[in-house]
């Protein structure tokens, strides 16, 4: 075996000229986009009066207090652009937020009003269904639906029926499912919680906290990613 001459005792990397730095810069992989904008556009009880649909949409469902309006939040890294609440019932309209990146993508995030809470008044009760349908079915920039689960209590009837609208409509959105409040278990146990709301559906399920921030990037790259396929 030909012995190599020993290593000569010089810096491995060479003193770079300023024409080989730059081509050592263009060569790096670009950073990951990141957010650099989000604002609130505008909001409706009523789908026909919402701001003009510029933006491909991604919009938020899920019952009352699954926590629809903090992850919007989150996912918008803003603390309280979307308004919260303890109590259920919070969000009454279609709320509409624009989020600009830093790679030129801008999409609309859509807060939507909760279902399934009995204790409002009964006109609003019965308002809702409706305004949320009518946005879902005649919003033609709409791209994705992410339907929010409290991963405690599982997908429920109106969370089921609300799939198979979606399903049914004839353009139908990207669905994927966030399983919420993860937080709520022990690291060990969270896994498990996602897997019970993954088997009651056929599509992605996202385990999310916003209290944590878990599962931001992994709804990012599933919703920029439907959007994108438009540009
Ligand atoms: N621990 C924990 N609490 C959460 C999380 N997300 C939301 N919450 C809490 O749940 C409550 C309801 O949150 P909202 O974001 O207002 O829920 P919503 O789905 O928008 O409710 P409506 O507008 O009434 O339909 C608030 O007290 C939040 O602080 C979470 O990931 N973890
Ligand atoms: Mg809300």
């Amino acid at each position: 075996m030909t012995e190599l001459p020993a290593a000569p005792n010089v810096p491995v990397a060479p003193v770079a000229s300023d024409a080989s730095n730059a081509s050592n810069a263009s060569a790096r992989p670009a950073p990951p986009p990141r957010i650099v904008s989000a604002a609130f556009v505008g909001a409706s009880t009523d789908a026909s009066t919402l701001p003009a649909p510029t933006l491909a949409e991604v919009a938020f469902a899920g019952r009352s207090n699954v926590g629809k309006s903090s992850l919007l939040n989150a996912m918008m890294q803003r603390k309280s652009l979307a308004r919260t609440s303890r109590t259920p019932g919070c969000t009454r309209q279609v709320n509409i937020f624009e989020v600009g990146w830093t790679d030129g993508l801008r999409v609309h995030l859509v807060d939507l009003p909760g279902y399934g809470y009995a204790k409002r008044s009964r006109s609003e009760k019965i308002s809702w269904g409706p305004l949320i349908e009518s946005y879902l079915a005649t919003r033609q920039v709409l791209r994705a639906v992410t339907l929010l689960i409290d991963a405690r209590r599982g997908a429920e009837d109106d969370d089921l029926a609300l799939i198979e609208f979606l399903e049914s409509l004839e353009n139908p959105p990207q669905i994927f499912l966030a399983a919420t409040k993860i937080d709520k278990f022990s690291r060990a146990q969270q896994k498990p919680a996602v897997e019970k709301v993954k088997r009651q559906f056929r599509g992605p399920v996202i385990g999310f906290s916003s209290v944590t921030g878990d599962g931001r990037d992994s709804l990012w790259q599933r919703l920029r990613a439907v959007v994108q396929n438009e540009r």
